[in-house]
């Protein structure tokens, strides 16, 4: 095998030969864990086996190429680093870094794993492996309620690292009434929490938003991020659930896969939904190890902000962010070539435009690395002013962004026949090839670009797309507030007040 990248791994059908993973998890390893009886429901109906079923079993696919992509010889040092415990490799989404190297190599390996899916996929198992990263390298964060905690979330790091697991979470609970906090909605029992103490673990019900990839992942981490008040406690917690623990049902939004009718016409929606998973939970219970967090609502704060979590894992979500910008870039330069409107010097000025916000993503990207701090025990955080000054605007230039893909394609992406059929059909063909081409390409190279470019922004994927570009942070107002936290303001004002104290004239 000659794979040298993910992108010679995407456009391939090689697989590392069994045996030369050295214990590392292989894509047929991964997609054999996934069939364990989860409960997840399309249409009113329960799914026997995600990697079977139209809705997720392409999607599987692209991630078990993420695990093949891990496991491949030739990319082992990229994306595998030796573990602290067993000498054996890991993957290197589970390094906590403790050099400017370490940080840079990390986020290197998550740039592999995007161009796996050109940057659809948000919630490969980088991004919540970058929060447990954080929590493993402060668990006295943790362990401030009661020295267990702090124990069981390093227990259950190591095991999501010794055994190359995928989390995903869902942090935000359901919207039903945000008028009112979780203890006066109008069922208490609406927002997951604890319903129940027992000897050997907890109890929980409710319901919480919005595991992404949650049908595609080893285990759910149930906590909160939204604010929460005194009467809360029942809902600040942090639990560890694996994807096929009793009671716990997987509501996907609409699987945009089942719409696709084939590759061509749907090349990303066919491959990269990831789905976005409303999740319910009826009396599920959860062993004291993999309790992190128990009806503490400081703690269930601190977990973001006094650890690396949320820079680690966001660190993953903007070199994911800045791939898929690269993509979205290169596409509107083919549609310029493929068009003959390269050329044209206003075309240049938007596409100068559309360059300057990708570089900005990308050198930003570098700055949370160049700006990192380092800690009391040595472990390296990102700059979180470099961070959140990108995902700040990230909700207001991604639109642009998309705005000026449409502007400057014209109808080209609509004015295409309805499907590869009509390219197919001997009473077709002929004028789909004869007009459908470009100067420089056949009618099916062009129709391939312009469909890719529709599913990119116009179909249910795409749209869904810009919606997570929006929120997967959380919302716009909460992301600008941690910027406000971030920045030295100081140094700002007192160049002010230095100004103000300037001597008389
Ligand atoms: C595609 C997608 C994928 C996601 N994936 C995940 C995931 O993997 N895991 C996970 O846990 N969550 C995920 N989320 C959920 C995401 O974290 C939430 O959508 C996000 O936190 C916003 O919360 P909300 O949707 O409840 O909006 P709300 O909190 O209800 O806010 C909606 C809007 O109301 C306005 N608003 C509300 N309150 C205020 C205020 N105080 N001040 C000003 N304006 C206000 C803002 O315009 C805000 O955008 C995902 C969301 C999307 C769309």
């Amino acid at each position: 095998m000659n794979a040298h990248t993910a992108l010679d791994l995407i456009a391939s059908t090689d697989t590392p030969a069994a045996g030369s993973s050295d214990g590392l998890r292989r894509g047929d390893d991964y997609l054999r864990a996934l069939n364990d009886g989860r409960e997840v429901y399309v249409d009113g109906e329960r799914v026997k086996d995600v990697t079977r079923h139209p809705a997720f079993a392409q999607a599987a696919q692209s991630a078990a190429r993420l695990f093949d992509t891990a496991a491949h010889p030739s990319l082992r040092e990229r994306m595998t680093y030796t573990s602290p415990t067993s000498g054996k490799p890991v993957m290197r989404a589970y390094q906590i870094p403790t050099s400017l190297d370490d940080l840079r190599t990390k986020r290197l390996a998550s740039e592999v794993w995007s161009e796996g899916s050109f940057g659809m996929m948000g919630r490969t198992p980088d991004h919540v492996a970058g929060f447990f990263c954080g929590y493993a390298a402060v668990p006295e964060v943790f362990a401030a309620g009661g020295k267990q905690f702090g124990d069981n979330v390093v227990a259950f790091y190591e095991h999501l690292r010794e055994s190359h697991l995928w989390a995903t979470y869902a942090i935000v609970p359901p919207q039903i009434d945000r008028s009112k906090p979780g203890h006066k909605q109008s069922d208490p029992t609406l927002y997951a929490g604890v319903v129940k103490e027992r000897d050997d673990g907890i109890v929980i019900s409710g319901a919480q938003q919005l595991a992404t990839a949650g049908v595609l992942s080893d285990y759910l981490y149930l906590s909160c991020i939204h604010p929460l008040q005194p009467g809360d406690e029942n809902y600040a917690i942090g639990v560890a659930l694996p994807m096929n623990a009793p009671g716990m049902r997987l509501y996907p939004r609409r699987p945009y896969a089942l719409q696709a009718t084939n590759g061509f016409d749907y090349p990303l929606s066919s491959r990269f939904d990831e789905t976005d998973c409303f999740v319910v939970l009826k009396d599920v219970f959860v062993p004291w190890e993999k309790v992190f967090i128990y009806r503490n609502t400081e703690i269930c704060r601190d977990q973001w902000w006094k650890t690396p979590s949320h820079a680690y894992g966001n660190l993953q979500a903007q070199a994911r962010y800045a791939t898929k910008l690269r993509f979205m870039i290169g596409l509107v330069k083919r549609m310029n070539e493929m068009t003959g409107n390269e050329a044209h010097p206003q075309v240049q000025v938007q596409m100068g435009e559309m360059a300057a916000m990708v570089q900005l993503v990308e050198s930003m990207l570098e700055a949370q690395e160049t700006k990192a701090s380092i800690d009391a025990n040595g472990v390296v955080w990102p700059c979180k002013k470099s961070l959140y000054a990108v995902m700040a605007l990230q909700s207001e230039f991604n639109p642009r962004m998309v705005d000026m893909i449409r502007e400057l394609t014209g109808a080209a992406m609509i004015s295409l026949p309805s499907s590869l059929k009509d390219l197919d059909s001997p009473e077709t063909a002929g004028d789909i090839e004869r007009f459908m081409r470009s100067a420089n390409t056949d009618a099916r190279s062009r129709m391939a670009l312009m469909r890719m470019a529709w599913d990119f922004v116009g179909t249910e994927f795409g749209n869904r797309s810009q919606q997570y570009e929006k929120f997967y942070g959380g919302a716009s107002f909460l992301v600008k507030q941690n910027m406000y936290r971030a920045y030295d303001f100081k140094r700002a004002t007192s160049m002010v007040d230095a100004a103000l104290d300037l001597p008389p004239l």
